[in-house]
């Protein structure tokens, strides 16, 4: 028997720096996901899938609206890579962003919390994310704004 192929589908995720000062290097807003589902309890970046028509921008802050609560600023396109999960092709895109307004709430996620990128290599993050952590780590992302 022939094995189905995942489905593609293209997330978009928002790298998200902690308002304020930087003490100890900038932080970033990242979610473990939900237990119980796909990529249980996984560390990722917020944002979530394009529909159909829907720009990547749009889309982003159409799921940062509807999973944190807030108002984005979306900026440029800083990563992009593709995955394939037992379930799922993953074409992964970070765009940086900024929040406008609302204090991020986890409302589709089991927790947010703000972490450096030396931080993020010790969560269980989803493995799309893996050679993104990489590049963010070593300063391949260019500049962050
Ligand atoms: N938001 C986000 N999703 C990611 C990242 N890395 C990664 O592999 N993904 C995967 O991309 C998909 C994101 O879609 P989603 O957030 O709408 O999916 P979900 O499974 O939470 O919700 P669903 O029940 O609506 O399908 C998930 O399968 C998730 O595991 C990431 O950094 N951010």
């Amino acid at each position: 028997m022939t094995r189905a192929v995942p489905r593609t589908v293209r997330v978009v995720a928002a790298l998200i720096p902690r308002p304020g000062p930087e003490d100890g290097g900038p932080r970033y807003l990242v979610q473990q996901r939900l237990p119980g589902g796909s990529r249980a309890l996984l560390w990722e970046f917020p944002g979530g899938k394009v529909e159909a028509g829907e720009t990547d921008e749009a889309a982003l802050a159409r799921e940062c609206r509807e999973e944190l609560d807030v108002e984005l600023s979306v900026g440029r396109r800083l990563w992009e890579g593709r995955h394939t999960y037992p379930d799922l092709t993953v074409e992964l895109v970070l765009l940086a962003a900024t929040i406008v307004s609302g204090e991020p709430k986890p409302l589709g996620a089991h927790q947010l919390a703000f972490h450096t990128p030396t931080e993020m290599q010790a969560l269980p993050f989803c493995e799309a994310d893996i050679p993104l952590l990489d590049d963010l780590l070593a300063g391949r992302l260019g500049a962050l704004d």
